[in-house]
């Protein structure tokens, strides 16, 4: 063929596909303009029935029903206030404090002779209150006492499992990695263990709720410089800084929150303008892991947490990190086996059946706590 005829030929057949390529935006510009909307709480829906069902099986219209209903509370007792009237009023009112449920079990674990040897030594100044199950009375908000501190903070009770699993002994130094808003670094700090707690989030509005949580909750002298730190960095590009080591390092990424994305449309991350974000939270989970892994002492533990129940941001995430912390940073870490932990507290919460790797509460009418998945990893070179 001549040039000058190529050269038309290939105009020309660009032209043609510019023209096909606006006769097909056209139709989609009005195709998108004339659908329905499909709410992204009603996508999440879509998305957990099309995912979940097939990994739940029988349970999942049990776990369904409970993420579609009023989710149940606990309240976090803050020992840095005086709060002795406020828990016998939450007796009376038939509350108890799950954390608590310890001790009964443990009594009779050493009555039927169970080794305790690989047992978590659960934190005795840490206090969840919870009405029983079955009962959905709600909480009031917490009042300040005589020194302006709040003596409670509400959250997600499955999420105060998460700080007692980590496990915090005397005088350690601990991480928490993505911590805005601050329940979990609340819960870290009641066990009154702590030599110095980092708290960080990469959100600035998260870090400032954050601050203003820890104004509310705990009393200025805890708050010094060489006691907390607060900090709103990538924690991905988490090195450590200052030569500080961690003992204990909170890991509690962002995930799809599966409970929440079925309530709210606002900020949702099924929103189809988030898909691509969506798709790329098992990475940034596991770029996180392994931050967290890195900010780890050798011999010190971490807990990689999430409130939702997929296996591709929970079992997956933990599988690779723990490969790819060995291949590329000749990090060894172990996942440590949590069933006897959370046999203490199965008269509170309802846990999946053994997942593969960690443990994951699960929704249920009668005790709405969760989802909240826990894996929690020991370092050990
Ligand atoms: C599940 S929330 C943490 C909840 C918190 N631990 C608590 O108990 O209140 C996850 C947090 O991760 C933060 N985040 C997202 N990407 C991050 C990153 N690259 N580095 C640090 N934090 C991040 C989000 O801003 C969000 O506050």
């Amino acid at each position: 063929m001549a040039a000058h005829v190529k050269k038309a030929f290939l105009i020309n057949k660009f032209k043609d596909s510019i023209c096909f390529i606006q006769r097909r935006n056209r139709v989609k510009t009005k195709w998108a303009s004339t659908r329905a909307k499909i709410l992204a709480s009603s996508l999440a829906l879509q998305h957990f029935d099309a995912t979940y069902k097939n990994y739940f099986g029988k349970v999942w219209p049990s776990v369904r029903l409970g993420m579609l209903s009023e989710q149940k509370y606990g309240a976090l007792m803050n020992n840095f206030a005086s709060n002795a009237n406020v828990i016998s009023t939450l007796r009376s009112q038939g509350c108890r404090d799950f954390t608590r449920e310890r001790d009964e079990h443990e009594v009779s674990d050493e009555q039927n002779d169970c080794s305790s040897t690989d047992r978590i030594r659960v934190n005795p100044n840490i206090q969840c209150f919870v009405f029983p199950r079955g009962d959905i009375t709600r909480f009031k908000p917490a009042r300040p006492d005589s020194t302006g501190l709040l003596s409670y903070y509400l959250l997600d009770a499955a999420s105060v499992l998460s700080v007692l699993a980590l496990d915090v002994q005397p005088g350690q130094n601990v991480l928490d990695l993505c911590a805005g808003p601050g329940g979990k670094t609340l819960a870290i700090l009641q066990t009154q263990a702590v030599r110095f707690l980092w708290a960080n989030d990469l959100s600035g509005s998260r870090t400032t709720r954050l601050q203003r949580t820890l104004q509310s909750y705990v009393p200025k002298e805890l708050r010094s410089d060489d006691k907390i730190r607060v900090t709103s960095l990538d924690g991905r590009k988490w090195r450590n800084m200052e030569d500080v080591e961690f003992d204990r390092v909170l890991v509690d990424v962002p995930c799809t929150t599966d409970r929440h994305s079925l309530m709210e449309d606002e900020n949702n991350i099924f929103k189809r303008s988030r898909t691509k974000e969506r798709q790329m939270l098992p990475l940034l989970q596991m770029e996180l892991l392994l931050a967290g892994l890195r900010a780890t002492r050798p011999g010190g533990e971490l807990l990689y947490s999430t409130c939702s129940l997929s296996q591709l941001q929970n079992e997956c995430v933990v599988e690779q990190a723990l490969r790819l912390a060995q291949q590329e940073m000749d990090i060894t870490a172990r996942v440590q086996d949590l069933s006897s932990f959370i046999r203490l507290f199965s008269d509170t919460f309802h846990f999946a059946p053994r997942p593969a790797l960690g443990e994951l509460v699960l929704p249920h009418l009668c005790a709405n706590f969760g989802p909240i998945y826990l894996c929690k990893l020991l370092r050990v070179s």
